[in-house]
């Protein structure tokens, strides 16, 4: 190819970052951040893959997406990689965030005072009930639901926080997008349809909380051929009870094999422990922390 017409330095598109890496560059850069505070200059890929709970060698793949390689025996330069993936998660612009729906969930995230640092600013509080308009949450006012579409063009808001009951959060999902909104980050338990070019990503402490089960299942090999049942509605048979009284053929005796168990008119799903090497899902980190936060009445950085 002639020096004419090689492609520009600045039309060269950026290699893709796949989204696994994706979802631990943030837990790279809270373990940077706090390095970069306490003067230290070099972390080495060991640290970062504890912090992350990946191997060293998972870290180093990750960071070469960036173009990040390090120094044998020295390590990465942390200011150095700090910008990068800033860079490269976008915080090096200021993104106004909207939070919809400032109930108990709404309130404890919109006091977190640890957004700011990690380059996020709630700009826009909005609740539907007119009992909240005024009311100061973090420094921002509350605002009622009918002005939504004029604070997201007032602040350029591009990232919604949706924490309304899941019946709204359609809704509420539709009139962002509708006002130029891209990014949701949606904690009611539903699943939010959207026009290609939005992203969105849910936060589900319960199914965080499940995954973590999976895996202490995974530990107790003994325990996992046990059958595992959903809980029963009030008013139906006692589960352990159940368990050990049907099959699916209706003869008694405990058979971990059992997937379904009729009783009371009912079925209960039943099916023995996965088993399994899989990795765990990928989380929504900083919202799943914020939940936590909220779970625990702690505040952090
Ligand atoms: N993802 C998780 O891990 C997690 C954890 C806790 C709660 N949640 C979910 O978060 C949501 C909020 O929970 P919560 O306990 O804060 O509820 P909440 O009832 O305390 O608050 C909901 C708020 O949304 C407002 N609202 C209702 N409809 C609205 C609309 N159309 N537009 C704007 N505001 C509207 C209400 O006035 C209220 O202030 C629920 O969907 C809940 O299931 C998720």
């Amino acid at each position: 190819m002639s020096p004419s017409r090689r492609p520009s330095r600045e039309k060269r598109p950026r290699p893709a970052v796949p989204e696994a890496t994706v979802a631990r560059l943030p837990l790279y850069l809270r373990v940077l951040t706090g390095l970069a505070d306490d003067g230290v200059e070099t972390v080495s890929s060991d640290t970062l893959a504890a912090a992350a709970g990946v191997t060293s060698a998972k870290v180093r793949k990750d960071l070469s997406h960036l173009g990040s390689y390090g120094t044998r025996g020295v390590g990465y330069d942390v200011d150095v990689l700090l910008d990068r993936i800033s860079a490269r998660l976008g915080l090096t612009e200021d993104r106004g965030v909207m939070l919809v729906g400032v109930g108990n969930l709404g309130h404890a995230l919109a006091r977190y005072g640890g957004f700011p640092a990690r380059g996020f600013r709630i700009v826009a509080l909005v609740d539907a009930d007119p009992a909240r308009a005024g009311e100061l949450v973090g420094g921002v006012e509350i605002r009622p639901v009918v002005e939504l579409e004029r604070l997201i063009e007032d602040y350029q808001v591009t990232i919604g926080v949706i924490c309304t009951p899941a019946a709204a959060a359609q809704q509420v999902c539709d009139r962002l997008v509708a006002a130029g909104v891209t990014s949701i980050l949606n904690f009611a338990p539903v699943v939010l349809s959207v026009p290609d070019g939005v992203d969105v990503r849910k936060v589900d402490l319960a199914v965080e909380l499940q995954i973590l089960s999976f895996h202490e299942a995974r530990k107790r090999p003994d325990r996992s051929a046990e059958p595992r049942i959903r809980p029963a509605a009030p008013g139906t048979l006692p589960l352990e009870g159940a368990v050990g009284a049907l099959s699916p053929d209706g003869a008694t005796g405990s058979r971990p094999e059992l997937r379904t168990l009729a009783t009371e008119g009912r079925t209960l799903g039943i099916a023995p422990a996965e088993r399994g090497d899989a990795e765990p899902a990928p989380t929504t980190a900083a919202g799943t922390e914020a939940v936590m936060r909220l779970a625990t009445g702690s505040e952090g950085s």
